[in-house]
Order: C-alpha cells, then sequence, then structure tokens
C-alpha cells in the first residue's frame, strides 16, 4: 500500500461525526445522515452474514402482529456485538449524542434484507417510549444500498435516503412518533444488512 492508502486508511477508522448533515423533517422530526461513516464496513458485513443467529421476525405493526419479510436478531443491553467495530460505533453514538439524548444507544437491533423482495412496511418505532417522548434512532447500513423511505404519520409527501455502505442515518426528536418509515421493496438488490442502536425501552 502506497503512502496515501495508508493515510486514507488509518482516517477510516476514526467514527468521525464531521460532515454529519442534519435534516429537519417538521413536526419536531429530523434526521442526521453521514456517509461512509463506518470503518471495516465490508468486514462488519461479511461477519454479521456469519455469526448473527438470523430468525424469521413477526411484529406487532398497526397493532397487529404480521410476518415480516427480512431476517432479524436483536442484541440486548450488555450483549457483545458480532464485530467489535459495532461495539466502537454503539459507544461512539452514544458521547455523540449524549448531550441530546440524555442516554446511552444500548441495543442492537439487525435486520437482514436478502435480496430486493424483503422489506418493511410503513411503521414508526413506537412500541416503549417512542409512543409517546421524543427519542433517537440511529441506523447503521452495510451491504447493497436500499432506500429508507420516510412520510408524515396521517399522510402526506414521503422523502427517501438512500443508505449506502457504511452510511449512518439517525432519526430523532418527535420522528418515531410523528412519521413512518419503511425500506420498500425493489425489482433488484443485493444483501443488505442495516443495524440499529436504541436507547432503554425504545423498539
Ligand atoms: O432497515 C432499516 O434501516 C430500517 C429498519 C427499521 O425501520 C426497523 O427495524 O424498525
Ligand atoms: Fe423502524
Amino acid at each position: 500500500m502506497d503512502f496515501q492508502g495508508t493515510l486514507f486508511a488509518a482516517e477510516d477508522t476514526t467514527l468521525s461525526f464531521a460532515g454529519l448533515q442534519r435534516r429537519p423533517l417538521g413536526r419536531g422530526a429530523w434526521i442526521d445522515v453521514r456517509r461512509g461513516w463506518l470503518p471495516e464496513a465490508d468486514d462488519a458485513f461479511a461477519t454479521l452474514v456469519a455469526a448473527v443467529p438470523w430468525r424469521a421476525e413477526r411484529r406487532e405493526m398497526y397493532e397487529r402482529v404480521v410476518d415480516v419479510p427480512r431476517l432479524l436478531h436483536t442484541y440486548g443491553v450488555g450483549e457483545a456485538l458480532p464485530h467489535p467495530v459495532l461495539d466502537r460505533a454503539r459507544d461512539a453514538l452514544s458521547a455523540h449524542y449524549l448531550p441530546e439524548l440524555g442516554e446511552p444507544f444500548v441495543t442492537a437491533g439487525c435486520c437482514y434484507y436478502r435480496d430486493g423482495r424483503d422489506s418493511v412496511a410503513w411503521h414508526g418505532d413506537r412500541i416503549g417510549r417512542g409512543r409517546s417522548r421524543d427519542t433517537m434512532v440511529a441506523i447503521v447500513s452495510v451491504g447493497d444500498p436500499r432506500r429508507l423511505a420516510l412520510r408524515p404519520r396521517g399522510g402526506g409527501e414521503s422523502i427517501s435516503v438512500a443508505m449506502g455502505h457504511g452510511d449512518l442515518l439517525v432519526m430523532g426528536g418527535s420522528c418515531q412518533r410523528t412519521w413512518e418509515h419503511a425500506v420498500p421493496k425493489v425489482a433488484h438488490a443485493g444483501p443488505r444488512i442495516s443495524v440499529q442502536f436504541r436507547p432503554l425501552n425504545v423498539f
């Protein structure tokens, strides 16, 4: 590796929030986006595919339980994550957002979208505290790019954010209450894994 390559590789390991962009959505909701945030994204993706005990998901949505076409596993409070860069990511997010959030990110929900047919329908992360209070959900995406779509709850124009390999997207403020999000099906996509870091009692 030449000098430039070494220099970039060194910079890549820092989990820097420089260049983080906040986009207010209205109604007290916002998203932060930082492209290419996660170091070792290739390695993290390969480890997640192989090491997470994936299972088919059923979840409460719109007050009923539905099958969701994707695989899932959630790491609870205090559980070791399958790749050390994910522990570092959670700690970096906790430190960066502490002044605003007032508490750390403690759980890591992992979702595996095997191809374009895997998806998640419109919903807010409203089981637990997200139903009644402002909170944050920080998503790190690895693998093939997919769109995260957002729309105001109760109707209105949707927006969509492309989530690429290593990208960070944080939903904050009232986003889980006043907006909904989804990962729509697409005709062609390779595998993508999303890791969602959440504070205690937010699902
Ligand atoms: O795949 C994503 O990035 C979003 C997942 C999501 O919204 C959820 O699991 O609640
Ligand atoms: Fe969600």
